[in-house]
């Protein structure tokens, strides 16, 4: 009777857990996002540390949200880390790729097909609060990206940024075997600056190229979402897609019951 009654509350109580990853190139703002999703869905509601070194190794936590718990692994994306992604694929529930939308060279994408004026999508607004004069990246930080970012291409006073090196990065995930059909949300990051790509350019000029190459057969729910990790703009809309699209897929990759 003790044990029945002690299962019964268990199920009463428990909820599914479900795991997100956050990749990206070093420097694209995952582990700014994650701080900003933790302020606003842990019960303790920290105030969001801001201050962010390069991560190495992980950083994990556990989001309340009203019908599941949303475990996030934030890994860090410098180029020798990266190897230690597919130790997440086969446990993630979704993948978030995020992306440094002032780092992959406006130029670049112009000329990879995407159209001055773009065909507007609706439903993927721009983030509308650009405070560049108040942004918070600094010139450290800025030495922190080139030191950091070997892809990274300069001509003459042109910023090419490291389009390819994202997008290969990208392409790389999504041929893994493990990350078949998994949800994906890429988050075009730090759309507060000034010097951001527009959404709609990078769909057009990145996102659309790379699942033109994937598998005919890998079918899987993607969005692109502007967002600021910084200014907190757009993480609850991320967080609320990851929550419906894995409930979505859960027949495919279960989750398990906390
Ligand atoms: N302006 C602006 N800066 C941002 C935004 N998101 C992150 N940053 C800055 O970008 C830098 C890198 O942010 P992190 O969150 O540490 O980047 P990361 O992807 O975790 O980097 P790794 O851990 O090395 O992989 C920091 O200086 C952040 O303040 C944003 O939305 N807007
Ligand atoms: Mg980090």
């Amino acid at each position: 009777m003790y044990h029945l009654a002690k299962g019964l509350y268990r199920l009463a109580t428990s909820k599914e857990e479900y795991s997100v990853i956050l990749l990206g190139l070093d420097n694209a703002g995952k582990t700014t996002f994650h701080e900003q999703a933790k302020s606003l869905f842990t019960p303790e509601r920290p105030d969001p540390k801001l201050r962010t070194v390069p991560t190495v190794g992980q950083n994990v936590s556990t989001l309340t949200l009203p019908d599941m718990y949303l475990k996030i692994w934030d890994v860090g994306g410098q180029l020798s880390l990266r190897r230690l992604w597919q130790s997440y694929y086969a446990s993630c529930h979704a993948i978030v790729f995020i992306i440094d939308s002032t780092d992959i060279g406006d130029g670049l994408l112009l000329r990879n097909g995407a159209g001055e004026d773009g065909d507007e999508d609706d439903e993927d607004g721009q983030v509308d609060d650009r405070n560049n004069e108040n942004s918070p990246e600094t010139g450290a930080r800025n030495e922190r990206r080139s030191s950091s970012s070997r892809g990274h291409v300069s001509s003459g006073s042109q910023h090419l940024g490291r389009l390819d090196e994202c997008r290969l990065v990208l392409e790389d995930v999504l041929q893994h075997s493990e990350t078949e059909g998994v949800p994906l949300l890429i988050l075009a990051n730090k759309q507060d600056r000034e010097d951001c790509v527009e959404v709609v350019k990078i769909k057009e000029g990145l996102v659309k190229k790379v699942f033109e190459g994937e598998k005919a057969s890998s079918i899987r729910d993607s969005r692109v979402l502007p967002v600021s990790a910084l200014t907190g703009t757009g993480v609850s809309e991320a967080v609320d897609w990851v929550r419906s699209r894995v409930k979505w897929n859960k027949e495919s990759r279960p989750p398990v019951m906390r």
